[in-house]
């Protein structure tokens, strides 16, 4: 398999500056493959995006910290993520993948590396299989460490996975909103149907991130906020936000992470919204214990 570039080295200077204390809560580190080689049944094969250029990122782009989500093409060695985490000075932490029969031994280990939330994915061009029964035995293990699950799914399935979704005990973070039709406007059905699924479960959370993957339109993302400002307009307390950099699969449409940022302030107009939706929120699921007491 060729190796995919799907990242931009020096991305726009946003105009948009992030609050202090900023969280991009979607990114991914992938390899270096020398050190941490990629999974045997991973469906593409990127070029290396370590710690070391995502920390650059962060910087430029105005943020303070990261969530590593564990990458599909790393499977459930959580080898890369972790290394990324601990080169973080504190400033990283995680959302692993893991097997079923992992032990709570390992559990701990992956606590105590900074993770702190498990992902089930459900895209068939990223995963062979998505055993709903062994991912719920997986929830109900995490469950008391305090992590959360992220769930990643398309429009499609959402209606068959609601009693899955319902069963998981803890917080449930839905990336990039399920991937609704956003060419259909505010009052799509897909994003309806999303939108009565969080009024129906307020343990359910969602990304509002993946512009660059949503948006037919692309650049500068009208159909985007649209859609999606109303959402976090009545969800100011549920929503996190991510650059997905580097953006896996995205070779032929590669985004500019600098005009990304600046979509936040056309999807969270205010400054209470987007300090909810860029520290307040993921430092509840991430750094909970820097928080005041409530
Ligand atoms: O990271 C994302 O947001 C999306 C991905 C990749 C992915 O999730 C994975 O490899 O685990 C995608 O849609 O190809």
């Amino acid at each position: 398999m060729t190796r995919t570039k799907t990242w931009v080295d020096q991305p726009s200077r946003p105009a948009f500056r992030p609050p202090a204390g900023a969280v991009d809560a979607h990114v991914h580190v992938f390899g270096p493959e020398a050190e941490f080689p990629f999974s045997l049944k991973a469906k593409y094969h990127p070029e290396d995006a370590t710690p070391e250029m995502l920390f650059a990122l962060r910087d430029r782009l105005g943020f303070s910290r990261n969530v590593i989500v564990q990458a599909s093409c790393h499977g459930t060695d959580n080898a890369a993520t972790l290394a990324g985490i601990a080169k973080s000075n504190g400033k990283a932490r995680g959302v692993a993948v893991v097997s079923p029969d992992i032990g709570d031994e390992e559990l701990q280990r992956l606590h105590a590396g900074g993770i702190r939330g498990v992902r089930f994915n459900f895209l068939k061009r990223l995963v062979d299989d998505a055993p709903k029964d062994k991912f719920l035995d997986i929830a109900r293990r995490i469950a008391p460490l305090g992590w959360h699950v992220v769930v990643y799914f398309e429009a499609d399935i959402l209606e068959e996975l609601v009693p899955f979704l319902e069963a998981i005990p803890t917080i449930v973070v839905v990336d990039h909103l399920g991937r609704p039709d956003i060419a259909q406007g505010p009052e799509g059905a897909e994003t309806q149907r999303f939108i009565r699924l969080l009024d129906e479960h307020p343990a359910i959370w969602t990304k509002v991130s993946g512009a660059e993957r949503l948006s037919p339109q692309g650049r500068p993302f009208d159909d985007f906020v649209a859609v999606i400002r109303p959402v976090v307009e009545r969800f100011p307390e549920r929503v996190l936000w991510g650059t997905d950099w580097p953006h896996p699969n995205m070779e032929h449409r590669i985004p500019d992470d600098g005009t990304l940022v600046d979509v936040i302030p056309r999807i969270a107009p205010t400054e209470e919204l987007q300090r909810k939706l860029l520290v307040d929120n993921p430092m509840r699921l991430y750094w909970p214990e820097e928080l005041p007491p409530a």
